[in-house]
């Protein structure tokens, strides 16, 4: 069995390559980092190292690489595979498209096997989302024969893997626990069930649960811990009075998933107890620029922070810990990012109130607006004690 895995990076590596591997796949990576194409074709094989006390080590092997700048080797790629899967970030989804379009229409043309296409991004619909891209590549007439061989099933992907710095550049430390969650009700009848994949009939609950407790808790410390100078999430947890932050946005967002979705209370708890203990697993260095990284992607309006806000604001509840964060995130001047450069450009020359509105498209007459202005006037000027 042959998966194609986009994106060789921390979770292609670490994660999804790795229990692809076990399940008994040879894993092709398609990456458009040239180094790391040709250590991997090189090499064929890498290791990962388990972030605990006993330092686990698993070696993957059989592995092959292919450049996926090169579209006729990523739809020849696509085209003999058993399995697609992605870890390349969901803004870069769009940028893979043309060679899986490309690679689908060569399985058609022969005939071949039906495929499923799985994005293992952080975000809610990946794989829709880059079946929607794949489709704009396609003919009408083509469509309708991808829609009866080709499945986009959504995923949810859990594991905390830092930015490495390690001297083996292949090598990824990854934190022991994993969670891998995909809809089996968008997916072909008689598919091949993958060991280490858990199978559920409607992904939101899980989906949701994951990203709003950890990423948003996740994220909500990087602002808070970039904000007061510290510079990896282990530090920055490490002072109380931002660990308590963070909990109470995780309670926000555990208030709004237990209303909506009906999980109970205790276990729920549980659940914030083991994530807050992951962000602080010594034996990691996260850094906050990381984890707080792409601020405009995680401000958008269906990602970690506003999605939840608005929920619970329409389920009669006052997110306020959640403004506090989107504050927070307003706040993340990390020059080495992008995204956050355009958002201080934009507070300089739209001001506050507009800029709030254009990234999480909350109107400026919402209480939620007003919220998350009043809290970045005020965390400006904070200081912890
Ligand atoms: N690192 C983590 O702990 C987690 C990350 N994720 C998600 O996984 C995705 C990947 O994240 P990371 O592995 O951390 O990022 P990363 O930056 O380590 O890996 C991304 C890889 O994609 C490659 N890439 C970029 N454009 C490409 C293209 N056009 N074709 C093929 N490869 C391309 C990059 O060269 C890089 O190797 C993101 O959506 C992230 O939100 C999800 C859960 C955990
Ligand atoms: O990869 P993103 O969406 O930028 O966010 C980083 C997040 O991904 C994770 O690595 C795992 O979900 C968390 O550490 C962090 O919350």
């Amino acid at each position: 069995m042959r998966a194609v895995h986009f994106g060789a990076g921390n979770i292609g590596r670490g994660f999804i390559g790795l229990i692809l591997s076990q399940a008994g796949y040879e894993v092709i990576f398609s990456d458009v980092n040239d180094s790391l194409v040709e250590l991997l074709q090189e090499r064929k094989s890498y290791t990962v190292r388990l972030a605990n006390e006993e330092q686990d080590t698993f070696t993957v092997s059989n592995v092959k690489a292919i450049n996926g700048k090169n579209l006729e080797d990523v739809a020849r790629a696509v085209a003999e595979a058993d399995l697609v899967t992605t870890a390349v970030g969901v803004n870069i989804l769009k940028h893979i498209a043309a060679g899986i379009a490309k690679g689908i229409e060569m399985r058609i043309e022969r005939g071949a096997a039906p495929l499923h296409i799985i994005a293992c991004e952080n975000a809610i619909g990946g794989s829709t989302q880059l079946k929607e891209h794949v489709y704009a590549h396609l003919s009408e007439d083509l469509r309708d024969k991808v829609d009866a061989s080709i499945a986009f099933p959504d995923a949810a992907v859990d594991r905390i893997v830092p930015i490495q710095h390690n001297e083996d550049p292949l090598q990824v430390t990854v934190e022991p626990f994993y969670e891998w969650v995909v809809d089996e009700s968008q997916m072909m009848e008689g598919f091949h069930r993958i060991d280490g994949i858990h199978y559920v009939k409607h992904l939101e609950p899980y989906i949701e649960r994951k990203l709003f407790t950890v990423n948003t808790g996740h994220c909500s410390a990087a602002y808070l811990g970039y904000l007061h100078g510290f510079t990896t999430i282990q530090d920055a947890m490490a002072n109380s009075q931002i660990a308590s932050l963070v909990r109470h946005v995780m309670h926000e967002t555990g208030a709004l998933l237990i209303k909506k979705h009906g999980f109970d209370l205790a276990q729920h708890e549980q659940y914030i107890d083991k994530i807050l203990n992951r962000f602080i697993n010594h034996h990691l260095i996260d850094e906050v620029t990381r984890v707080g990284r792409s601020p405009i992607r995680k401000l958008s309006s269906n990602d970690r922070l506003v999605r939840p806000a608005l929920q619970a604001y329409e389920l009669g509840m006052k997110p306020t810990y959640l403004a506090m964060a989107m504050a927070a995130a307003f706040l993340f001047k990390d020059q080495e990012d992008p995204e956050a450069v355009k958002i201080q450009a934009d507070l300089q020359k739209l001001g506050v109130a507009q800029t709030i509105t254009k990234y999480t498209t909350i109107g400026e007459d919402h209480l939620i607006h007003e919220m998350i202005k009043t809290q970045y006037d005020q965390l400006q000027h904070s200081d912890l004690t």
